[in-house]
């Protein structure tokens, strides 16, 4: 059995925005605040930038968790740095320099995430594995809330942790799309430990209840990795 733990980061992006504020602290007992960057070029969808994500940062205490869904990284990166972002996610399929842009990132002081479509398989990241604090694996194609899973990820993710194991690093793993109390033990069980979930917690009726249960079930699922 594992003492890894199982962080859980509501994506705001199913939030109600015109309460932020009272959204933000009805998640209090998450980990994370992810923040879902969506520019209508990389991905069919407008979402939101920095001045909704400052405005978030003076909302809560939590660390803020930035998913840039963008086809320039490398020109929106400072701006979301600066903007107060405490990881900072940009997608393989969308940089082109991969190395440099982690870079800047632990350079700020920042921990640096690398996204995966579900089409683009984890072997693309075997160059810079090593420098990174996490990985996401987008478990929809990315663009919208509430898609359903794809069951594919599952074993992508174990195929990541065999990577991982092979150049002796244990980045964080996160999974993204089609997430709730139903398949989150799958997730974590096949390597996963930082749970996105967007409709799953806000359209919840009680959403801290909604993130105990996600935080218990993959709990169960640490438990059954082998
Ligand atoms: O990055 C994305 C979608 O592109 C996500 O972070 C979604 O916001 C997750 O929403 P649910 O699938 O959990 O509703
Ligand atoms: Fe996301």
């Amino acid at each position: 059995m594992s003492n890894e733990s199982v962080l859980i980061a509501p994506s705001v992006l199913s939030a109600d925005f015109t309460r932020l504020g009272e959204e933000l602290e009805s998640i209090a007992n998450a980990d994370l605040v992810h923040y879902d960057v969506m520019d209508g070029h990389f991905v069919p969808n407008l979402s939101f930038g920095t001045e909704i994500l400052r405005q978030a940062k003076a909302a809560t205490k939590l660390p803020l968790d930035v998913h840039l869904m963008v086809t320039n990284p490398e020109e929106q990166v400072p701006w979301y740095l600066e903007a107060g972002a405490d990881v900072v996610t940009f997608h393989y399929e969308a940089q082109t320099h991969a190395d440099r842009l982690v870079g800047l990132i632990h350079d700020a002081g920042a921990k640096a995430c690398v996204a995966l479509n579900p089409g683009t398989p984890v072997v693309a990241l075997d160059a810079i594995l090593d420098e990174l604090d996490m990985v996401l694996v987008m478990t929809v194609n990315p663009g919208f809330g509430g898609q359903s899973f794809i069951p594919g990820s599952i074993g992508k993710l174990r195929a990541l942790r065999r990577m991982c194991a092979e150049h002796g690093v244990s980045p964080l793993v996160e999974v993204d799309g089609g997430i709730g109390a139903d398949n989150v033990g799958e997730v974590v069980a096949a390597g996963a430990n930082v749970i996105v979930a967007g409709s799953k917690v806000f359209k919840a009726a009680d959403h801290a209840a909604a993130i105990e249960e996600l935080r218990r079930n993959g709990a169960m699922g640490l438990a059954k990795r082998a």
